[in-house]
Protein backbone atom coordinates (compact mmCIF):
# COMPACT_ATOMS: atom_id res chain seq x y z
CA UNK A 1 0.00 0.00 0.00
CA UNK A 2 1.25 3.40 -1.00
CA UNK A 3 1.84 6.46 1.81
CA UNK A 4 -0.97 8.17 -0.03
CA UNK A 5 -3.85 5.41 -0.03
CA UNK A 6 -5.15 5.31 3.43
CA UNK A 7 -5.48 1.97 4.79
CA UNK A 8 -8.85 -0.25 5.47
CA UNK A 9 -7.70 -2.43 7.84
CA UNK A 10 -6.77 0.27 10.12
CA UNK A 11 -8.40 0.19 13.90
CA UNK A 12 -11.05 2.37 14.13
CA UNK A 13 -11.45 4.40 17.10
CA UNK A 14 -14.91 5.13 19.12
CA UNK A 15 -15.12 7.47 22.03
CA UNK A 16 -17.60 7.30 24.27
CA UNK A 17 -19.39 8.71 27.70
CA UNK A 18 -19.29 12.38 25.59
CA UNK A 19 -21.50 14.78 27.07
CA UNK A 20 -19.84 18.01 25.71
CA UNK A 21 -19.66 19.96 22.78
CA UNK A 22 -16.01 20.87 22.91
CA UNK A 23 -15.09 17.11 23.35
CA UNK A 24 -17.07 15.85 20.36
CA UNK A 25 -15.12 18.57 18.42
CA UNK A 26 -11.74 17.60 19.69
CA UNK A 27 -12.57 13.45 19.17
CA UNK A 28 -13.71 14.04 15.53
CA UNK A 29 -10.80 16.34 14.99
CA UNK A 30 -8.37 13.68 16.00
CA UNK A 31 -10.34 11.57 13.51
CA UNK A 32 -12.77 9.46 15.76
CA UNK A 33 -14.69 7.03 13.66
CA UNK A 34 -17.57 6.76 15.81
CA UNK A 35 -19.24 8.66 19.04
CA UNK A 36 -21.02 6.65 22.08
CA UNK A 37 -23.69 8.98 23.60
CA UNK A 38 -25.08 6.93 27.47
CA UNK A 39 -28.59 6.67 28.03
CA UNK A 40 -28.05 4.40 31.23
CA UNK A 41 -29.94 6.53 34.10
CA UNK A 42 -27.21 5.48 36.63
CA UNK A 43 -24.46 6.48 34.51
CA UNK A 44 -23.14 9.80 35.49
CA UNK A 45 -22.48 10.39 31.67
CA UNK A 46 -26.34 9.74 30.91
CA UNK A 47 -27.58 12.63 28.72
CA UNK A 48 -31.07 12.81 27.78
CA UNK A 49 -32.06 12.09 23.54
CA UNK A 50 -32.60 15.83 23.19
CA UNK A 51 -28.88 16.86 24.69
CA UNK A 52 -27.42 13.58 22.98
CA UNK A 53 -29.39 15.03 19.67
CA UNK A 54 -27.90 18.39 20.29
CA UNK A 55 -24.60 17.15 20.71
CA UNK A 56 -24.53 14.41 17.77
CA UNK A 57 -25.59 16.97 15.51
CA UNK A 58 -22.75 18.88 16.38
CA UNK A 59 -20.14 16.20 15.04
CA UNK A 60 -18.00 16.25 11.53
CA UNK A 61 -19.91 14.25 9.09
CA UNK A 62 -18.94 10.37 8.46
CA UNK A 63 -18.33 10.47 12.13
CA UNK A 64 -20.73 7.74 13.48
CA UNK A 65 -23.24 8.46 16.29
CA UNK A 66 -23.54 5.26 18.88
CA UNK A 67 -26.41 4.87 21.35
CA UNK A 68 -25.75 3.46 24.36
CA UNK A 69 -28.39 1.69 26.84
CA UNK A 70 -28.56 -1.26 29.70
CA UNK A 71 -31.71 -3.28 29.30
CA UNK A 72 -33.74 -0.01 28.23
CA UNK A 73 -37.51 0.07 28.05
CA UNK A 74 -38.34 0.23 24.72
CA UNK A 75 -39.90 2.98 24.92
CA UNK A 76 -37.03 5.07 25.54
CA UNK A 77 -35.06 3.42 22.31
CA UNK A 78 -37.85 4.23 20.40
CA UNK A 79 -37.55 7.98 21.57
CA UNK A 80 -33.88 8.49 20.96
CA UNK A 81 -34.24 6.59 17.68
CA UNK A 82 -36.41 9.40 16.47
CA UNK A 83 -35.14 12.16 18.73
CA UNK A 84 -31.57 11.42 17.37
CA UNK A 85 -31.38 8.89 14.66
CA UNK A 86 -28.36 7.34 15.99
CA UNK A 87 -26.18 5.41 13.48
CA UNK A 88 -26.34 2.54 16.02
CA UNK A 89 -27.83 1.15 19.01
CA UNK A 90 -25.22 -0.43 21.76
CA UNK A 91 -27.40 -2.76 24.22
CA UNK A 92 -24.76 -3.70 27.61
CA UNK A 93 -27.38 -5.85 29.30
CA UNK A 94 -28.96 -8.88 29.00
CA UNK A 95 -30.98 -7.96 26.47
CA UNK A 96 -31.55 -10.88 24.45
CA UNK A 97 -30.96 -10.93 20.63
CA UNK A 98 -34.94 -10.43 20.27
CA UNK A 99 -35.12 -7.49 22.11
CA UNK A 100 -31.95 -6.14 20.16
CA UNK A 101 -33.93 -6.81 16.84
CA UNK A 102 -37.18 -5.49 17.64
CA UNK A 103 -36.31 -2.11 16.46
CA UNK A 104 -35.12 -2.51 13.17
CA UNK A 105 -32.20 -0.46 14.08
CA UNK A 106 -28.44 -1.38 13.25
CA UNK A 107 -26.93 -2.66 17.04
CA UNK A 108 -24.06 -3.83 18.75
CA UNK A 109 -24.04 -6.01 21.18
CA UNK A 110 -21.64 -5.88 24.42
CA UNK A 111 -20.59 -8.84 26.67
CA UNK A 112 -19.74 -8.44 30.04
CA UNK A 113 -16.13 -10.95 29.85
CA UNK A 114 -15.69 -12.66 33.01
CA UNK A 115 -19.59 -12.68 34.27
CA UNK A 116 -21.27 -16.47 34.71
CA UNK A 117 -21.27 -17.92 30.91
CA UNK A 118 -18.64 -15.25 29.88
CA UNK A 119 -16.07 -16.80 32.07
CA UNK A 120 -14.52 -19.24 29.29
CA UNK A 121 -13.26 -18.83 25.45
CA UNK A 122 -15.81 -21.38 24.71
CA UNK A 123 -18.58 -19.61 26.64
CA UNK A 124 -17.69 -16.32 24.94
CA UNK A 125 -17.94 -17.59 21.64
CA UNK A 126 -21.17 -19.52 22.37
CA UNK A 127 -23.01 -16.03 24.18
CA UNK A 128 -22.32 -14.04 20.99
CA UNK A 129 -23.03 -16.47 18.27
CA UNK A 130 -26.58 -15.63 19.48
CA UNK A 131 -26.16 -12.26 18.14
CA UNK A 132 -25.83 -13.20 15.17
CA UNK A 133 -27.88 -10.38 14.07
CA UNK A 134 -25.47 -7.66 15.48
CA UNK A 135 -23.75 -5.35 13.10
CA UNK A 136 -20.22 -5.95 15.47
CA UNK A 137 -19.65 -7.68 19.40
CA UNK A 138 -17.84 -5.60 21.71
CA UNK A 139 -16.40 -6.93 24.99
CA UNK A 140 -16.03 -5.13 28.06
CA UNK A 141 -15.32 -5.87 31.37
CA UNK A 142 -17.55 -7.05 34.19
CA UNK A 143 -18.81 -4.56 36.50
CA UNK A 144 -21.29 -3.13 38.74
CA UNK A 145 -21.26 0.06 36.91
CA UNK A 146 -22.05 -1.77 33.24
CA UNK A 147 -19.57 0.11 31.28
CA UNK A 148 -17.11 3.11 31.69
CA UNK A 149 -15.30 1.52 34.72
CA UNK A 150 -11.62 1.41 33.39
CA UNK A 151 -11.32 -2.05 34.47
CA UNK A 152 -9.26 -4.80 32.34
CA UNK A 153 -10.75 -8.29 31.81
CA UNK A 154 -8.65 -10.97 30.71
CA UNK A 155 -8.60 -11.06 27.14
CA UNK A 156 -7.23 -14.71 26.56
CA UNK A 157 -10.85 -15.24 26.73
CA UNK A 158 -11.27 -13.43 23.23
CA UNK A 159 -9.29 -16.10 22.25
CA UNK A 160 -11.84 -18.02 20.17
CA UNK A 161 -14.00 -15.41 19.24
CA UNK A 162 -10.44 -13.26 17.50
CA UNK A 163 -9.99 -16.38 15.63
CA UNK A 164 -13.39 -17.27 14.64
CA UNK A 165 -13.95 -14.09 12.10
CA UNK A 166 -17.50 -13.93 12.59
CA UNK A 167 -18.45 -10.64 13.59
CA UNK A 168 -16.32 -7.30 13.98
CA UNK A 169 -14.75 -7.23 17.46
CA UNK A 170 -14.99 -3.86 18.96
CA UNK A 171 -12.52 -3.97 22.01
CA UNK A 172 -13.16 -2.17 25.13
CA UNK A 173 -12.61 -2.38 28.78
CA UNK A 174 -9.80 -0.55 30.87
CA UNK A 175 -8.38 0.81 27.23
CA UNK A 176 -5.49 3.58 27.71
CA UNK A 177 -2.67 4.93 25.77
CA UNK A 178 0.07 2.38 27.70
CA UNK A 179 -1.67 -0.76 26.82
CA UNK A 180 -3.93 -0.20 23.82
CA UNK A 181 -1.31 -0.98 21.27
CA UNK A 182 -0.42 -4.54 22.75
CA UNK A 183 -3.62 -5.18 23.10
CA UNK A 184 -4.29 -4.93 19.60
CA UNK A 185 -1.53 -6.73 18.34
CA UNK A 186 -2.79 -9.68 20.93
CA UNK A 187 -6.69 -9.18 20.06
CA UNK A 188 -6.56 -7.74 16.62
CA UNK A 189 -9.84 -6.09 16.70
CA UNK A 190 -11.46 -4.07 14.12
CA UNK A 191 -12.32 -1.07 16.59
CA UNK A 192 -11.38 -0.22 20.14
CA UNK A 193 -14.03 1.60 22.23
CA UNK A 194 -12.64 3.99 25.17
CA UNK A 195 -13.98 5.90 27.87
CA UNK A 196 -12.51 6.82 31.19
CA UNK A 197 -8.85 6.03 30.07
CA UNK A 198 -9.46 9.54 28.30
CA UNK A 199 -11.00 11.51 31.10
CA UNK A 200 -10.04 13.78 33.99
CA UNK A 201 -13.16 13.11 35.42
CA UNK A 202 -16.67 10.80 34.36
CA UNK A 203 -17.77 12.60 31.29
CA UNK A 204 -15.44 15.04 31.01
CA UNK A 205 -12.20 13.93 28.11
CA UNK A 206 -8.90 15.14 28.50
CA UNK A 207 -7.67 16.48 25.54
CA UNK A 208 -4.29 15.57 26.16
CA UNK A 209 -5.13 11.99 27.11
CA UNK A 210 -7.16 11.80 23.80
CA UNK A 211 -4.87 12.89 21.86
CA UNK A 212 -2.14 10.40 23.25
CA UNK A 213 -4.96 7.61 22.72
CA UNK A 214 -5.35 8.24 19.26
CA UNK A 215 -1.85 8.27 18.20
CA UNK A 216 -0.92 5.18 19.91
CA UNK A 217 -3.51 3.45 18.22
CA UNK A 218 -2.66 5.30 14.91
CA UNK A 219 -0.71 2.84 12.44
CA UNK A 220 -2.11 -0.61 13.81
CA UNK A 221 -3.71 -2.94 11.87
CA UNK A 222 -6.69 -4.90 11.99
O1 LIG B 1 -19.90 4.95 30.07
C1 LIG B 1 -20.78 4.60 30.87
O2 LIG B 1 -21.02 5.24 31.90
C2 LIG B 1 -21.57 3.36 30.59
C3 LIG B 1 -22.58 3.01 31.46
C4 LIG B 1 -23.33 1.88 31.23
C5 LIG B 1 -23.06 1.09 30.13
C6 LIG B 1 -22.04 1.43 29.26
C7 LIG B 1 -21.28 2.55 29.48
N1 LIG B 1 -20.22 2.87 28.67
C8 LIG B 1 -19.87 1.95 27.65
C9 LIG B 1 -18.72 2.13 26.80
O3 LIG B 1 -18.80 1.90 25.60
C10 LIG B 1 -17.37 2.37 27.38
O4 LIG B 1 -16.60 2.97 26.40
C11 LIG B 1 -16.80 1.05 27.77
O5 LIG B 1 -17.54 0.52 28.84
C12 LIG B 1 -15.34 1.16 28.19
O6 LIG B 1 -15.20 1.98 29.29
P1 LIG B 1 -13.75 2.22 29.91
O7 LIG B 1 -13.29 0.95 30.50
O8 LIG B 1 -13.97 3.28 30.92
O9 LIG B 1 -12.88 2.69 28.78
Amino acid sequence: MDADTLDHRRTRIKICGLTREGDVALACELGADALGFVFYPKSRRCLSPERAAQLAKSRDVFVDSVALFVEPSPDLVADVISVMHPNYLQFHGDETAKFCEQFNWPYIKAFRVGAPGLDTPEGVLKTCQQYSSARGWLFDSFTPAYGGSGHEFDRDLLALVSSSGNKPVILSGGLRTDNVKSLITKVRPQAVDVSSGVESEPGVKCPEKMRAFVQAVAGTLR
